[in-house]
């Protein structure tokens, strides 16, 4: 479990952080994080869409004075070849304009071959104005390449991805039997690039599976293929030797590290059929297959992470004793606020207390924070143990932090957030500045806690009131594995819980994981409510260990 829950500065929490040094660690990065924000990825394609109209241009402005050249009507020769006419006539002599004759030559030779002149070299200084906008174009690095096909990996490990399907361009995964039409077809390289590019991600199941499509597909059309940005010609034995290659690695890992960590996913069997004989593995899968669901309490990092991966393909794994005792109503808290238009409530968890409700931000207001936060959005960090900040595949996504003076919006939403949870969350004082989150293809967040190891008791971030800016048509769950909670983001609702009991103790149930997003276009705005400035609203009972529901309940 990644001991985690961001800042993108440090330990530090950010009600201590003034507005200033926000702004100042907003240096946006040289190219924009295209793989982890579908924001940054959609305006990659509407900067594509720019750039080829130029492309189109040049090329045909191109090709017009190369057909220029051809014809042997180049201005600049033709202007040359009138001033020779000039100078073989005594251009270069002081008298030459005495006469009428060489003053109506040389005048004629400006005012009819200058224009045609001027006409050219234009156009040439449009080239050069199309080459500059060219040049200061900085493509994608390579890494977002890298990071996508990670991610593709990713969804293919959480939700089975049909690969024949996919080779046939349709998107078929256990989320949906409906298949999403790919309409640009997948190659035999991409097959490899992305199996090549999940082993190095140590998704070495998917690895596997990519590269063995890649090899039977290859063997089957027998053709060479050309890699995505390698020169080289990859022929099926070439393939055929890396797949070897990954399933060897695969089975040393399953031998060394089992089936899975929050490091690494491997197959529940090794591929090497000798090896799948041994007995272990029987006995782990049998085993597997009589593991009892944990709930309640908190189980090994593994089970975490499969019974949050089952949530993650919709799975109900609670029994009906728990579930028949959740309910929803409408509440407003007795504030004027709700009081015409109460708000649903629906009660996910009893213990500890876990609340959606509908229609916290309308879509427009979801909107309008939207595109306030796009300008500042950077891939994702995890905080480590020594405070540092961390970018690595554990969370997939693109970060942004406001203030409420960033956007007309915020500052309703926190009277709305205190009405609601009859907290205080004034930034700086009692709760971080807002956290807008945006995901990418198979962008996610594996199981983590949001408190962070902080030296004050009145950093600590009790609740979590996390706010939903977008529907997601499949995949992008928020799960909790010990409590067997799943909710589908819908745009509008919050998802609220407390991260720590009434003693201010880590609530070990609460942890919790982003799902892959496996298609659409997720975006969260969090807000983190810190214990300083709680202490009337929420009173600390040293020796309780009761979970805080009040006054939501
Ligand atoms: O995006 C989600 O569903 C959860 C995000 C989350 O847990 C976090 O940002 O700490
Ligand atoms: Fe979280």
């Amino acid at each position: 479990m990644t001991e985690a829950g961001a800042t993108g500065f440090g330990w530090r929490p950010l009600t201590n952080v003034t507005p200033e040094e926000i702004e100042k660690g907003r240096n946006l990065p040289d190219s924009p994080p295209v793989a982890t924000s579908t924001y940054h990825l959609t305006e990659l394609l509407q900067q594509e869409i720019q750039v080829v109209t130029r492309l189109r241009e040049l090329a045909d402005e191109l090709m017009t004075a190369q057909q220029a050249l051809q014809k042997g009507e180049c201005f600049f020769r033709r202007y040359l070849t009138s001033w020779d006419e000039l100078e073989r006539g005594g251009a270069r002599c002081d008298e030459f304009v005495y006469h009428p004759l060489h003053a109506y030559a040389l005048t004629k030779h400006l005012s009819l071959r200058w224009p045609a002149l001027q006409e050219a070299t234009r156009r040439l200084h449009n080239h050069s104005h199309h080459l500059e906008w060219i040049l200061g174009r900085e493509a994608s690095a390579v890494r977002e390449l890298d990071l996508l096909a990670a991610g593709v990996a990713r969804l293919h490990d959480y939700y089975s991805l049909n690969l024949t399907a996919l080779t046939q361009s349709n998107l078929i995964s256990l989320l949906s039997s409906q298949p999403i039409p790919i309409t640009i077809p997948i190659s035999v390289s991409d097959l490899n690039y992305i199996g090549s590019r999940a082993a190095a991600a140590n998704i070495w199941n998917s690895g596997v599976d990519f590269l063995g499509v890649a090899l039977k597909l290859s063997l089957e059309n027998n053709t060479s293929l050309q890699q995505p940005h390698s020169p080289d010609t990859l022929e099926p034995q070439h393939l055929a030797t890396m797949f070897n290659r990954t399933v060897q690695m695969h089975d040393q890992l399953l031998e060394r590290k089992g089936r899975r960590s929050k490091h690494h996913s491997a197959h529940p069997l090794p591929i090497n059929t000798t090896l799948a004989k041994k007995r272990k593995y029987h006995k782990r899968v049998k085993e597997k297959g009589e593991e009892a669901v944990v709930l309640g309490r908190a189980g090994t990092q593994l089970q975490g992470i499969e019974q949050s991966m089952t949530l993650c393909r919709g799975h109900d794994i609670r029994p009906v004793n728990i579930t028949s005792h959740l309910y929803c109503r409408y509440i407003n808290n007795g504030s004027p606020l709700y009081l015409i238009g109460p708000l649903r409530m629906e009660v996910v968890s009893l213990v500890p207390y876990i609340v959606t409700l509908q229609g916290v931000v309308t879509s427009r207001e979801a909107q309008d924070i939207k595109v306030t936060s796009a300008a500042f959005l950077e891939a994702s960090s995890t905080v480590r143990f020594n405070g540092g900040k961390e970018i690595s595949y554990q969370r997939t996504s693109s970060t942004a932090w406001l203030y409420e003076h960033n956007n007309n919006y915020l500052k309703q939403l926190t009277t709305r957030i205190e009405t609601l949870l009859g907290v205080s969350a004034q930034e700086h004082v009692s709760a971080e500045a807002y956290q807008v989150v945006n995901y990418g293809a198979g962008g996610h967040y594996t199981v983590h806690h949001d408190t962070l190891s902080v030296p004050y008791l009145t950093h600590l971030r009790i609740a979590t009131f996390l706010v939903y800016l977008s529907d997601v048509p499949q995949g992008g769950w928020t799960v909790f594995p010990w409590l067997g909670v799943g909710v589908a983001p819908k745009q509008g609702s919050a998802l609220v819980w407390y991260n720590v009991n009434r003693a201010g103790v880590k609530d070990e149930l609460v942890y919790h994981a982003a799902c892959p997003v496996l298609f659409g276009d997720k975006w969260v705005i969090n807000k983190w409510l810190h214990y300083g400035g709680q202490t009337l609203k929420v009173p600390c009972l040293p020796d309780s260990q009761s979970h805080i529901a009040l006054p939501l309940n």
